[in-house]
């Protein structure tokens, strides 16, 4: 099983769905690619599948065989479970590494215990790496987008190998390395909570047309099939358009008509929340998409209400094909801005000098959120941002313009018809809420102070003030 030692290029440790993948991308790019697995047993039915890139894998069953089978400095990939296991898998490594020997931690690991981990190899001589790998089996076989945060020693060190086999927008390797210790991963967390989003999205309009429509799913298929040659085209879409084309061979039934309304989540949207929330933003759409999920799997609870819960909906008309494409390529921007905005507001926080461009660059190919959209996105960030928003980006601004009609219908006919709505409402929400000048917080000021004396600012005296509020009439 063992090959000569010390000529890999790289070991990939975790010979689950995505290590594999990787691991024959490596071997498919002429790397020499040395394998291990917690349970070794996976190892041999591993090479033996790998046919003629065989030759440029060897797979170790110990820990010590495989580190030592890896040219130095060595590079070494994770894929496995983030958390304890991956603290277990360094304690466990870190012996076994010489200086300059870096270890890359390639799993949707919460940016916390990345920066954790970077700094304890600080001063070591040994570097730590969190990478961000978007784009499912598929992406990690044949080339995924990749987010890397880590030294500058690293990403020298793994450039040439990720850049071979990430995938290429127009001939560019969708792989950067976004700055020191967690931005990777932050990255990662917050490419999956717009997953989120455009993913919820999706199904909102789905729904619309099945439980108000009375639309079959392969009727909602081949619309959204349709919808892939616009600007709305993206993988998600495609995705969508696929599985509701899809009939179960046994029954001639859709496949999703099979499948239980039930969506789970491993952490990632939520990571995303619970950041944007610390950082002081807002990110309704995408907590809009998290909630949802959460909604999703309360399934006992909606059965037992469904028949106890009045709709009293109000009746109207189904937005046109058009206005529901409309409505997702706006709540997609509106849904990226606020990713963005989340993004800016940690390499802030955290001194990473985040490249947004950059960022919608390599989220172009290769990764779950890739779509038309993202090209716009990095055209806005190079051409530099009025009041650092994305959505008064000149070419945003007029996308959001022409496509906004389309979502207030579609948003309203689910309101109307009873149709949940979460993400498309929320998104139109939010972006109301930025256009409108003077809202009404006036009144949340005066709340505070009503009953906290919390102070207010005036809009024509300068300073803190307090009211002399009337008395709550008890008669
Ligand atoms: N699936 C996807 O689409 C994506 C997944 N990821 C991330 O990639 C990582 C791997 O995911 P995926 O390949 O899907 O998972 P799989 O469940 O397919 O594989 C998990 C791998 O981790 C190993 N493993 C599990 N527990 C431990 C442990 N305690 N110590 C050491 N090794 C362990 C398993 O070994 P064994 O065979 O012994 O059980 C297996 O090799 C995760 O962090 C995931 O979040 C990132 C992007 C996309
Ligand atoms: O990272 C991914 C895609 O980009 C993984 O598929 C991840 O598991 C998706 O998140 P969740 O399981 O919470 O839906």
């Amino acid at each position: 099983m063992a090959a000569d030692l010390k000529t890999a290029d790289i070991g990939v440790y975790g010979l689950g769905t995505m290590g594999s993948a990787l691991a024959l991308n490596l071997a498919e790019q002429g790397f020499r690619v040395a394998v291990s697995n917690r349970e070794a047993d996976w190892i041999a039915p591993f090479l033996e599948e790998a046919g003629p890139l065989a030759g440029h894998l060897s797979g170790h069953a110990t820990l010590e065989d495989f580190v030592d089978s890896i040219a130095q400095p060595r590079s070494i990939l994770f894929m496995i479970p983030s958390g304890a296991p991956m603290d277990a898998m360094i304690d466990a490594v870190m012996p076994l590494l010489d200086e300059g020997d870096t270890i890359i931690d390639g799993g949707n690991a919460d940016f916390h215990d990345t920066r954790r981990r970077a700094a304890a190899f600080d001063g070591t001589g040994r570097h730590f790496v969190g990478m961000g790998v978007s784009g499912g089996e598929e992406g990690a076989r044949h080339g995924p987008s990749m987010m890397v945060g880590g030294t500058d020693h690293s990403w020298t060190q793994l450039r040439p190998m990720l850049s071979a086999i990430a995938a290429k927008f127009q001939g560019a390797p969708c792989v950067d390395h976004l700055g020191p210790d967690g931005a990777g991963h932050f990255v990662k967390t917050v490419h999956n909570g717009i997953e989120y989003a455009d993913m919820q999205m999706i199904t909102e309009v789905y729904g619309l047309l099945r439980d108000a429509g009375g639309q079959t799913a392969p009727q909602i298929g081949a619309l959204f099939e349709s919808w892939q040659k616009g600007p709305l085209s993206s993988y998600l879409i495609e995705v969508s358009a696929a599985a509701l084309q899809t009939v179960d061979a046994e029954s001639g039934t859709p496949m999703v008509d099979l499948i239980l309304d039930k969506a789970g989540q491993k952490g990632t949207g939520r990571w995303t929340l619970i950041e944007a929330l610390k950082l002081g933003q807002s990110a309704s759409t995408i907590e809009a998409a998290v909630g949802a999920r959460g909604w999703s799997s309360e399934k006992a609870l909606r059965v037992a209400a469904a028949p106890l819960l009045s709709d009293a909906v109000t009746g109207g008309t189904l937005p046109t094909e058009d206005e529901m494409k409309s409505a997702l390529l706006a709540a997609r921007i509106l849904g990226h801005a606020q990713g963005f905005r989340v993004l800016s507001a940690a390499s802030d926080e955290f001194g990473w000098q985040l490249d947004m461009a950059r960022i919608a660059e390599i989220w172009r190919a290769g990764c779950i959120i890739r779509s038309a959209l993202l090209d716009d996105l990095a055209d806005a960030f190079h051409a530099g941002l009025p009041e650092g928003a994305l959505i008064l980006a000149p070419a945003i601004r007029d996308m959001l313009g022409d496509h906004l009609a389309g979502l207030r219908k579609t948003v309203a006919a689910g309101v109307s018809l009873g149709v949940p709505m979460p993400v498309l409402s929320a998104s139109l929400a939010w972006y109301d809420s930025i256009r409108t000048a003077r809202g009404s917080a006036n009144l949340i000021q005066a709340q505070r102070d009503f009953f906290g004396a919390h102070g207010f600012e005036r809009g024509d005296i300068a300073g803190a003030h307090h009211g002399t509020w009337n008395a709550i009439r008890r008669d």
